[in-house]
Parts: structure tokens; sequence; C-alpha cells
């Protein structure tokens, strides 16, 4: 018999895995608030004006070819990625002390930087958000590290739990990597205030904490891209050293194109090459050298100043749509008079609400309702539309009362 006889069958990713059943269920007005991928008000997935530009430029250019790139991607690409997301006027990349390689979207690029830090980091432990990304714990573990968590959520007020996380941040062994969600966060949509970040910062700074950024939704909260990146900003921007992950699947709607970065600001030039030869060890072996298509897509974009500036046009539209969802939610259970205080609704930001539902009165919506969400009472707004919303607002009052 095979000699994969005894390979059990893997539980369906908890997130990926609500696709599935939503795409099993033959229900007319099923809905799928899981994944967070934007839906327009038809429901449908976009793919914006300036991604179809950039690409008929491609398509019409006949000097492109399909060489390898380098192994740390297309330059063009990591130079306006570390820009886009620094600030052009950061004195990091003025004094060239930022090293950027292309990664496989947000989570290759996490996933490098957590394989990077295994073997050059002094520290093993990396402190994640409770609750934080599903993947991340997977992602930091294979890469080596040991995963310990610091508080963030306050079920109580579905706000920051801000004591409780400086408390852990403060408790943590100096010199600890630190897992940040740069805006947005995911599940929650709880983000610090700017104050509360440059209180972060302190904290970090004054126990040589090492922070790592993931940045999947830049834009795409505020729909400003320049607000929702502040926070990397004031820390890379202090002298100190820091990691970013950057992901172009949400703002610029390239999921399947897997087009990504990773940018470790260093104290010196010097130390930003060494550290570049040795990302270059760690992704010659993974994947050899990063997919060319998607990253020339984000370079001709970002390069060009007018595919730029209608891109900020479209990201805010998609932004404001997914506001849009929140206060049109907010006001249907107004209507109905569904018990409980629901304006974390309006006051979280980016693709995802944390409804504060339990996983028994998920477990009625999905099956009364048909409505497809995580257990853990995360919805993404994105799946949302006008026509949609009162069968949700129906679901939910369903299932509190
Ligand atoms: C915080 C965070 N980091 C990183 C990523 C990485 O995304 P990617 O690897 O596609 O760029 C994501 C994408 N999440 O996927 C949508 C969902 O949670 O339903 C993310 O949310």
């Amino acid at each position: 018999d095979s000699v994969f006889a005894h390979v059990v069958r893997a539980p369906e990713d908890p997130i990926l895995g609500v696709t599935v059943a939503y795409n099993k269920d033959p229900s007319p007005n099923k809905l799928n608030l899981g994944v967070g991928a934007y839906r327009t008000e038809e429901g449908k997935p976009l793919v914006l004006n300036v991604v179809r530009q950039a690409e008929q430029q491609l398509v019409n250019d006949p000097s492109r070819v399909k060489e390898y790139l380098p192994i740390v991607g297309l330059a063009e690409f990591n130079k306006l990625s570390a820009k886009l997301i620094l600030g052009s006027d950061n004195p990091a990349i003025q004094e060239n002390r930022v090293t950027t390689v292309q990664g496989l979207s947000g989570t290759g690029s996490l996933r490098v930087g957590g394989e990077f830090l295994a073997r050059h980091y002094h520290e093993r432990t990396i402190y994640i958000p409770q609750p934080t990304w599903g993947n991340h714990p997977k992602v930091f573990t294979l890469s080596g590290l040991s995963v310990k968590t610091y508080r963030y959520y306050d079920p109580a007020t579905r706000g920051l739990n801000f004591q409780g996380l400086l408390e852990d941040l403060g408790s943590a062994p100096s010199g600890a990597i630190v897992l940040l969600h740069a805006c947005a966060h995911n599940p929650t949509g709880v983000d610090p205030t700017l104050e509360q970040w440059e209180h972060i910062r302190k904290l970090v700074r004054s126990k040589a904490l090492l922070p790592f950024f993931d940045s999947a939704y830049q834009g795409f909260a505020s729909g400003s891209l320049d607000a929702d990146a502040q926070s990397v900003r004031i820390f890379a921007a202090d002298g100190g050293e820091c990691l970013v992950a950057q992901s172009y699947a949400k703002n610029m709607g390239l999921y399947g194109e897997r087009v990504g970065a990773l940018s470790i600001v260093c104290k010196t030039a010097d130390v930003a090459s060494r550290v570049e030869s040795q990302l270059k060890l760690v992704i010659r072996p993974m994947y050899s050298n990063p997919p060319i298509h998607g990253a020339s897509i984000v370079a001709t974009i970002l390069k060009d100043r007018n595919l730029y500036n209608e891109w900020t046009i479209e990201l805010k539209a998609m932004a404001d749509r997914i506001i849009s969802m929140r206060q049109q939610l907010f006001d249907a259970l107004k209507t109905r008079g569904t018990p409980g205080d629901w304006s974390h609704i309006i006051k979280q930001i980016g693709m995802f609400t944390f409804t504060g539902l339990n996983s028994d009165q998920v477990a009625f919506m999905t099956k009364e309702y048909h409505i497809y969400m995580t257990s853990d009472g995360r919805i993404s707004m994105a799946g949302l539309s006008s026509r949609t919303v009162p069968h949700l607002a129906d679901a939910i009052h369903a299932a509190v009362t």
C-alpha cells in the first residue's frame, strides 16, 4: 500500500475554509463575509483600472522579457515600495540605511523576515497581538521563532486594551521582537491612536525591543496612504531599527499575483548591505527568486505620477465603500432595535469588524441565514453591499435576541 497511507486529513484553514463551506451552500441568499478580499457593490472582485492600464503598458512593451529576477527581486519595485511605506523624505532612506527585498506578498515577506531573525538575531521570542491574523503564529513558529502574545483587544469595550499592551510589552525580555499591525488590525479593526503609537514607540525603544511591522492594508483603512503609514514612519524615522512587511494584495487588488516586500531599517548603510547579503541566503533555497509580473505592475504604477494619483483615487473609493457599509450596518441594527451597543461597527477601521458575536451565534447565523464568517465573530465588511446589509442585520438581530 501507499507510503503515505498514514497521512491524516488536515483541518481546513479557519479563514479560507469559510469560503470552501460557502461555495458548497446552494442557498441563493448566502453571504460570504469570511476572507478579507474586496468586493464591489455587485459582490464581484475588483481589478483596479490602474492595474489594467499598467498591464496594458507592459504587454505592449516589446522589450519586456521573462528573464529571472535577481534573488532580491525587481530593484525598482523594492525602492518604490520602501518609499511608499517609509515616506520618500524618511532619513533612513536618504542615508541608504534601508534594505528591501521583494517577497511573496505579505505572507512571504513575513516569513523571510522571520527566518532571517531566527538565524541572525539574538532574541528568538516574538510577541504577537492577542488576537491577530490566524497565519501569524504558524509563519513565525515555522521560521524558528518562539511565539508569545501581548494583550491587544478588550472584549468589554471592543476597543484597545492599551494598559494590557503596555504591561505585556513592558515585561517582555529586552530585545524581544514585537509584531505590530501598521494599520487596520486584523481581526479586530482596532488601532492605537497616534498618541498611543508614540507611547508604544518610546516603550519599544526604551527596552530595545525589535519592532516588526506588518503592513497589509496601507491606504485601505483610512483611504490615505500617508495616514495609514504614520505608525511605521514614527519608528522608522527615530534612528532605531525595524522590519516592515508590505502586501499589495488589498490596496492594489493584486491578491493572486503575490506581490509584497520586506524592508529592514538598519543603523548604517554598511549594516544594511550586509543584512541584504544574508537575506539572499534565506531566499535562494526557499523559492530562489520572486515572480516578475505583479512587481512590474506595482513599479509601473508607483513610478508614474498620473497612474499613482489615479490609484489613490481608486483606493479611497474602496475604503469609502467599506466605511459606508459600516454606517449602513450600524443604522440597520439601530432601526431593528437590536439589543447591545453596536457603535464599535463604526469606530473600528479597515476591512474587518470584530462583532463580538460568539461561535454559537456565528453557527446559528450560518445555519439559519447562510451567513459565512469566521467563528471568532469577524466579518469582512468588503463582502457586504447595500443590498445585503438588511439580510446580515436580520441575522445578527435574530442571533442576539
Ligand atoms: C494582517 C495581515 N498580514 C498579512 C496578510 C498577508 O496577506 P498576503 O500574503 O495575501 O499579502 C494578511 C491577509 N489576510 O488575509 C485576509 C484574511 O485574513 O481573511 C493580513 O490580514
